[in-house]
């Protein structure tokens, strides 16, 4: 058997959404052959449990090459903990943590964060939301448990409220969201950071936090405060969000958290009779703000009124149609995000801890 060959071979598989192959990566960490079976061990850095399926892709080549009668894939996921890129204080137990932005109102972040948490957790990750949005808390009612109370034996510490195989906590649970609603600036962030502190998370991959929309000062002092791995911005195509988004790029970029990318929702309309798909308002906007602000376009997601009942009834996307179109649009999302956090971060050692997929 030629190894050389058979990791040249291996080499040649890349993602589209990989900075590297997984050669070069490091991530392929034996091939042995016994008997028969050809074995190929790879450990990854970040979630993406749907790899196992693309690299049977290889099977008949590796066969061809090492002359072994079939291949076994051993893939397993030890999520890296990547440098935060502000100078908090780290969250115990939690490895990275992705915000989610928009510059203005109603563009479905917190959908998108939701979604996201989601499809993470369904790649294999262990997965937290925290909902920040103190202007409109939304989340408890997206993930279907809008009167859960996050218990505390200590009253010192809250446990997160488990949704749908991830965790959660928010304001919401906390106050009513009017009363949330009127807290400004300075009250809002502090109880955030506390709420970040006092949950008690456990060990998460990833805590999608959701911030309240905008790129003001609340937004820039949460994003300050949480020790944030990278953010992405939720946009829709309007020139008028669009330039919102870019307010949100240039934020982020400011406090130095590196933006993994733009997310287009509402980018079309698919006619639910014959497929036919519209671009409702206007087209390209996600990619041209991509593209001159050189981060990634992680994303497009249609108008579909599937996406805003499956919320309000607290099924996400995710759950209520895993195997589904759009699911898959959000798991490619989640998978780009993964990589992408992974790739353009520093790795910072932590214990071994390596799960089977
Ligand atoms: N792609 C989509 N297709 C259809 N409806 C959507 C889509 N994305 C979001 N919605 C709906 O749009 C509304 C606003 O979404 P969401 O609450 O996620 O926005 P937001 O940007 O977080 O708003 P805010 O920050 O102001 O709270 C919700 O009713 C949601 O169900």
């Amino acid at each position: 058997m030629n190894n050389e060959h058979i990791s040249a071979r291996l080499a040649q598989f890349r993602p589209s959404h990989w900075a590297k192959d997984p050669v070069s990566a490091g991530f392929v960490r034996g091939v042995t052959r016994s008997q028969d079976i050809l074995t190929v061990s790879l450990v990854l850095p970040f979630v993406d449990y749907r790899l196992e399926t693309e690299l049977q892709d290889l099977d008949a080549d590796l066969c061809r090459l090492s002359g072994a009668g079939r291949v076994r894939w051993q893939l397993s996921q030890d999520v890296a903990t990547l440098a935060c890129a502000n100078d908090a204080q780290a969250v115990p137990g939690v490895r990275n943590i992705i915000a989610v932005s928009s510059g203005k109102g109603g563009v479905g972040k917190s959908t998108t964060a939701v979604n996201l948490a989601l499809a993470l957790s369904r790649l294999g990750g262990r997965v937290g939301i925290l909902d920040a949005d103190v202007y409109g808390p939304s989340i408890p009612m997206m993930l279907g448990v809008a009167d859960a109370k996050p218990e505390s034996d200590d009253g010192k510490t809250m446990a997160p409220v488990p949704a749908h195989g991830i965790k959660a906590n928010s304001i919401g649970f906390l106050v009513g969201a009017e009363d949330a609603t009127v807290w400004r600036g300075p009250m809002a962030s502090k109880a955030l950071a506390q709420i970040l502190r006092e949950t008690r998370w456990g060990d998460l991959d990833y805590l999608v936090v959701d911030l309240p929309p905008g790129t003001g000062d609340i937004q820039i002092t949460i994003a300050q405060q949480v020790p944030t791995t990278g953010a992405l911005v939720v946009t829709t195509p309007q020139n008028v969000a669009l330039a919102d988004a870019v307010k949100g790029i240039n934020m982020f970029q400011k406090v130095n958290i590196p933006v993994l990318g733009v997310v287009e929702n509402m980018s079309y309309h698919q006619c639910s009779q014959c497929g036919h798909q519209e671009a409702l308002f206007g087209e390209g906007g996600g990619l041209r703000v991509s593209s001159q602000h050189q981060v990634p376009l992680l994303g497009q997601l249609p108008l579909d009124a599937s996406i805003g009942r499956q919320m309000d009834q607290g099924t996400p996307t995710l759950i209520a149609e895993p195997e589904g179109a759009l699911a898959n649009l959000y798991l490619n999302i989640a998978a780009r995000v993964a990589a992408g956090l992974y790739f353009s971060g520093n790795i910072i050692p932590t214990r071994l801890y390596t799960r089977q997929v």
